[in-house]
């Protein structure tokens, strides 16, 4: 099983997985794109110029994607947390993933409470959030959504954790795969 959580920066993605961490029945593991990234090393990457950069971002994304398709084929649960500001990025899930059990979940915040949370934060550009609002839930299509300006991590987690124990059946990636293979993927 793989719980996907996708929102923009600041709409409570990783506090959403910590509680679904405690509150699930069995162990999933949270893999997050971030935990990719800190795994080199930040100055070496800063020496890099723009194309350059984009190409190991690219790179760092695309391999996310495959580790977590390698940890659920062994057969683990995992949480995974991403903003897909991209077209490419979630039709690269949708491709890597195919033959596992995805349930996919928005994950919501209004602009004016993400602006609030980056200027608490201190270490965000305030509106950085909000310009991806446009692009990350663009495919319109969720199995679950939750809004974090109005439920806490732990609501939010538990409201997941009673989609998973009755839903059954066609999943939002089952028809986002299905409207691709129709029309084509989406450029970018
Ligand atoms: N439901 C919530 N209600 C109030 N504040 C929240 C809620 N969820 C998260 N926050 C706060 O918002 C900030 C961002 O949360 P979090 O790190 O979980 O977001 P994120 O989507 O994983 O962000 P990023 O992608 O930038 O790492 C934190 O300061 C967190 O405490």
């Amino acid at each position: 099983m793989i719980i996907f959580l996708n929102g923009t920066s600041s709409s409570g993605k990783s506090s959403i997985a910590s509680e679904l961490l405690r509150v699930l029945d069995t162990p999933y593991f949270h893999l997050s794109v971030d935990a990719i990234g800190a795994l080199r090393a930040v100055e070496r990457t800063l020496e890099l110029d723009g194309p350059e950069l984009a190409d190991v971002l690219r790179r760092t994304r695309a391999g996310f994607h495959r580790a977590v398709a390698g940890m659920a084929q062994a057969g683990n649960d995992v949480v995974v947390d991403h903003v897909l500001s991209e077209p490419w990025r979630l039709q690269d899930c949708l491709d890597v993933w195919e033959g596992l059990d995805v349930v996919f979940v928005g994950v919501h915040c209004p602009p004016d409470e993400l602006e609030r949370r980056e200027k608490a934060r201190g270490d965000r550009v305030p509106g950085q959030a909000a310009a991806q609002l446009p692009f990350v839930h663009q495919h319109g299509l969720y199995d679950f959504e939750c809004d974090t300006s109005t439920s806490s991590p732990r609501e939010c987690a538990l409201a997941i954790r009673g989609f998973l124990v009755q839903a059954t059946g066609k999943r939002a990636f089952d028809e986002l795969r299905g409207r691709t293979r129709r029309h084509g993927p989406s450029p970018g």
